[in-house]
């Protein structure tokens, strides 16, 4: 059994670590709200991020990141995107010895246009790296605590970390896979949390399966497109991080991008709909990267392009739809 420690205790941390602890692993989780820590330690909830749920007693918080640092070699870093680069200043003078770095965040950073490996590796020292593995794929933190079945992919260009993260959190209901492509695996994880988005728009429209069919299948021939052109290895699309995770988020009622979507679709403005879901929801920063890397890589993106026109130029949904609808004739495949 090993110490893990994990930082951040959303939805995600906190369901993770459950994981982990009900694994026996040695779980020690950071957040950097002492109140927050409190609730864990003394009421064994988390309210906000897992209402009704009952942590065990085993499992334990602190809001001190030194500590949280010392009690293991692993980390596994579960802060929103837009976190990362302040999480990783604030540990850096913590870290001594090496240590392996889980990362289960999905999105890509507006601007710089760098993947969350790739942010961690700028940002953290190579001496105290040991490697960086991701961990992705369909799994709504809301199932995951009542142990539904759920199955997820480690990925890591070394094999054996990314083995060792499936050792770490594999148990009879959480299924790890492993694969080698990072750069796959990231941009799956990211770039559907774009096109959950458009589908929670369509339902927030009333329209029906169909358009929900195309908005997932069209999503992923333009993650796609982008994916292989990066880099990314195009089956991995057609897997768990990709299609899997595309489902998962665009048929959920527990996805936040979908419900910010609805609500979109609904007639609220951006600002109501964030402050009304008060957790992260990736998408929005995200659609501004995937829209600029579509520029960077020449790849067409349209409905990550009508996603922006909604979410920054103030487009009507319903005009954005109409327009995707009538651009111009195309064959159905053309991928790469
Ligand atoms: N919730 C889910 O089911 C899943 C979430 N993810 C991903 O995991 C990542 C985290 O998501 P959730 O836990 O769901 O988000 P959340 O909104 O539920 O929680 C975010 C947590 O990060 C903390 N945080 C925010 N800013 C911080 C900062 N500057 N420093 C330290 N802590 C900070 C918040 O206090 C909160 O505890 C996201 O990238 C998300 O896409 C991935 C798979 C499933
Ligand atoms: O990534 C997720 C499920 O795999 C969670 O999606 P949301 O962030 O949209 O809730």
């Amino acid at each position: 059994m090993e110490n893990v420690t994990v930082l951040g205790a959303g939805s995600w941390g906190t369901a993770l670590a459950l994981v982990l602890a009900g694994n026996n692993h040695d779980t020690l989780v950071w957040t950097h709200r002492g109140e927050q820590a409190d609730e864990i330690n003394i009421h064994h909830t988390n309210q906000k991020y897992l209402p009704n749920i009952q942590l065990p007693e085993k499992l334990v918080a602190t809001s001190n990141l030194e500590e949280a640092i010392h009690h293991s070699d692993i980390m596994v870093v579960a802060v929103p995107t837009k976190a990362i680069r302040e999480v990783c200043g604030s540990m850096e003078q913590f870290l001594k010895d090496k240590k392996l770095f889980v990362h289960v965040s999905k999105g890509i950073e507006p601007d710089s246009l760098m993947r969350i490996s790739e942010i961690l590796s700028e940002s953290l020292s190579p001496d105290i790296v040991e490697e960086i593995v991701v961990l992705s794929g369909p799994s709504h933190a809301e199932e995951v605590v009542l142990h539904h079945p759920t199955t997820i992919t480690a990925a890591c260009s070394n094999l054996d970390a990314a083995e060792k993260v499936q050792d770490l959190f594999m148990n009879n209901y959480f299924r790890v896979y492993t694969n080698d492509d990072v750069v796959g695996v990231e941009l799956g994880g990211a770039l559907k949390n774009v096109i959950a988005l458009a589908a929670g728009i369509s339902d927030g429209l009333d329209y029906g399966d169909n358009a929900k069919a195309a908005l997932i299948t069209r999503g992923l021939a333009e993650i796609t497109r982008l994916g292989v052109k990066m880099g990314g290895n195009p089956f991995t699309f057609a897997g768990l991080t990709g299609m899997g995770d595309l489902i998962a988020t665009c048929t959920s009622v527990h996805s936040r991008n979908w419900k910010a979507g609805n609500m979109l679709g609904k007639g609220l403005k951006l600002d109501e709909v964030l402050s009304q879901i008060g957790m992260v929801v990736e998408g929005v920063r995200t659609t501004k990267a995937a829209h600029q890397l579509s520029e960077r890589y020449d790849v067409p993106m349209p409905i990550t392009t009508a996603l922006f026109e909604i979410l920054f130029n103030e487009k009507e949904p319903k005009v954005a739809v109409d327009e995707l609808m009538i651009r111009m004739k195309k064959r159905e495949i053309d991928l790469y």
